[in-house]
């Protein structure tokens, strides 16, 4: 069983990160979430490892935030979300860092993703600052698309490969 927490901005893609991954999925009129969702789901490992996910995916509107500690104290893994295109959103994930990193589970497995890959004409983010962000602070760091679902299944992949076998 691995408990993770999603992070970032509103309107990120948090929750259609999770639906792609979980369903399969993809819900251009995504509704912003209230507070949190809770979604579980279980992923065969290279090694034939089953891992059964906790995913809590929390609300990234302001006025929750307050809330997000009650989902990241006891998660074993954190995804960062920002969304490629927005500059303020990955400023918001450095907030999610920082938090986590004073905050979190000792060991915790943090993952950075720029998501809406898809959307690179009008990327903003170029893929080296926030590589490089990521390896300062220990992260894993993957661009996604819950729109094309490229990279999804990775993010979850990498989170039990590190946290068992500290795969980078
Ligand atoms: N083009 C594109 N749009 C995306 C992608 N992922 C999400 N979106 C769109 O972005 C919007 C917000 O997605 P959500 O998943 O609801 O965002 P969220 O981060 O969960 O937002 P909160 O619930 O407020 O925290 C929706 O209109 C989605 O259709 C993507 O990979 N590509």
């Amino acid at each position: 069983m691995l408990q993770l927490v999603l992070l970032g901005d509103s309107g990120v893609g948090k929750s259609c990160i999770v639906l792609r991954f979980v369903r399969g999925q993809f819900d251009p009129t995504s509704k912003v979430t209230v507070g949190a969702s809770f979604l579980s789901q279980t992923l065969a490992l290279e090694d034939s490892t089953i891992v059964k996910f906790e995913i809590w995916d929390t609300a990234g509107q302001e006025r929750y935030a307050a809330l997000a500690p009650l989902y990241y104290r006891g998660a074993a893994a954190a995804v960062v979300v920002y969304d490629i295109t927005s500059p303020e959103s990955f400023k918001k994930a450095q907030y999610w860092v920082k938090e986590l990193q004073k905050h979190g589970s000792p060991g915790i497995v943090m993952v950075l993703v720029g998501n809406k890959a898809d959307l690179h004409e009008s990327r903003s983010v170029p893929s080296q600052e926030a590589q490089e962000y990521a390896e300062k602070n220990s992260m894993l760091f993957m661009e996604t698309s819950a729109k094309t679902s490229d990279n999804i299944n990775q993010v979850f992949e990498v989170c039990p490969l590190r946290r068992l076998f500290g795969f980078t």
